[in-house]
């Protein structure tokens, strides 16, 4: 049986998602997005069927609703579905990186046609728009489920269903868990890294060519600092108790570091470090979310020309399928490192052996 489902905000997560959906003969996808040219381009890639005349049209036709807007846009959504008549049942689940808010607006909902089953696919990038969608942004990502006041199991497994081409791996938490867990590992660290480039930003002033001494390190680091400034400030406030108190808890920890160098405790600060790095090395390694999305090699290349071209030229001849590649600190007449991703440890290891077959410097990261 055919289903309509209907998808509120077509950028990033919710372009993502209906490339997903589309895959499946059973849906049939419509949209709703205030920019016309995203609406034409998903329309032109057989993404969505047809653009929704409005949202209270979109939910009539839908069986299933995905609202994959800013949060705030998320929550007056929700409130809307209590003035829109719906003749048939409609399962409703949202995208939104901070849950509590969202929850509690579909926690009211009186409309007793509509379910809720809250969702947060934990992949993403500090890209925004349509423009940046792609089918496989959520292959091996965690995807966070957040049941409410009127769901049951039968609601998640069909959106499990519904979002299987995903390849994400879905789990259960409360609105609570979810929330705290993602300010410690999402929410907190995008602060600090927007931190950090303002405290370059100000050493510029004084020291202006530091702008070139910036790395790798301060560049893996910061990455996320050039995400959409909308977007982050709206789930900053969402879960704004939690980092609120998560800044406290941070300025008394800096206060101890400052301690240690100012108290020369060396020992200590060296069982600082090496925590960290033993708590961060033991990160799942092979999952999206965590540390390495793919299986990756590194492979030392010399800044003549057309050495990238060769590394690569090569594994294409074997067919070796490349998800990504990078170049790590790539400097006039130096050695380089390429950094190239594979999908499977088969792919990173046959090409592993035919470059240092070839006399190519290669390493995996352990
Ligand atoms: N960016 C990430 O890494 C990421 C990851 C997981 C979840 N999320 C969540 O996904 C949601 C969307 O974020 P995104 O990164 O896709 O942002 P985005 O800016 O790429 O997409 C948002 C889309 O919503 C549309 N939109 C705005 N107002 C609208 C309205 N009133 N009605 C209909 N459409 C509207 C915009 O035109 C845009 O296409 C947010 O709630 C965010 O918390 C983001
Ligand atoms: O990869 C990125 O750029 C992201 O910021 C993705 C990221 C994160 O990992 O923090 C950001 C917000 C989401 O809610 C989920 C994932």
């Amino acid at each position: 049986m055919t289903q309509t489902v209907f998808i509120v905000g077509l950028g990033l997560i919710g372009g993502s998602i209906a490339m997903n959906v589309a895959k499946k003969k059973e849906c049939k996808v419509i949209a709703l997005d205030p920019d016309p040219k995203t609406i034409d381009m998903a329309k032109i890639q057989g993404v969505i069927y047809e653009e929704a005349k409005d949202f209270k049209s979109g939910c009539q036709q839908a069986d299933i609703l995905i609202l994959a807007t800013p949060i705030s846009v998320t929550i007056d959504y929700l409130q809307q579905l209590n003035d829109c008549p719906l003749e048939k049942p409609l399962l409703v689940t949202d995208v939104s990186s901070v849950k509590n808010n969202v929850l509690e607006a579909a926690n009211v909902i009186t409309n007793d046609q509509v379910t809720f089953v809250g969702g947060h696919p934990m992949a993403g990038s500090h890209k925004q728009g349509y423009s940046a969608a792609k089918p496989h942004l959520f292959e091996n990502a965690i995807y966070v489920l957040t049941p409410s006041k009127t769901s049951n199991g039968a609601q998640a497994k069909r959106l499990q269903e519904l979002l299987e081409e995903t390849k994400a791996r879905f789990i259960t938490l409360s609105t609570k868990e979810h929330d705290e867990m993602t300010a410690v590992i999402s929410h907190f660290p995008h602060l600090i890294a927007s931190s950090l480039v303002h405290q370059a930003k100000e050493w510029q002033k004084t020291h202006p060519y530091l702008e070139h001494l910036a790395a790798g390190g301060f560049r893996d680091i910061t990455r996320i600092a050039s995400s959409n400034p909308t977007l982050w400030q709206d789930i900053f406030f969402q879960n704004r108790t939690l980092l609120i108190q998560m800044l406290g808890d941070w300025i008394d920890e800096m206060q101890e570091l400052q301690s240690l160098l100012q108290d020369r405790e060396a020992q200590t600060t060296y069982e600082y470090l090496l925590q960290a790095k033993q708590y961060r090395d033991g990160l799942p390694a092979k999952e999206k979310g965590a540390i390495p999305a793919f299986y990756d090699l590194y492979v030392d290349i010399h800044d003549q020309p057309g050495a990238i071209y060769k590394v690569i030229q090569q594994l294409a001849e074997t067919e070796i399928s490349i998800k990504n590649i990078e170049i790590l600190e790539i400097r006039e007449g130096i050695t380089g490192v390429l950094r190239i991703s594979f999908s499977s440890s088969k792919e990173q290891k046959m090409s592993y052996d035919l470059l240092s077959s070839r006399g190519y410097e290669v390493m995996i990261e352990e």
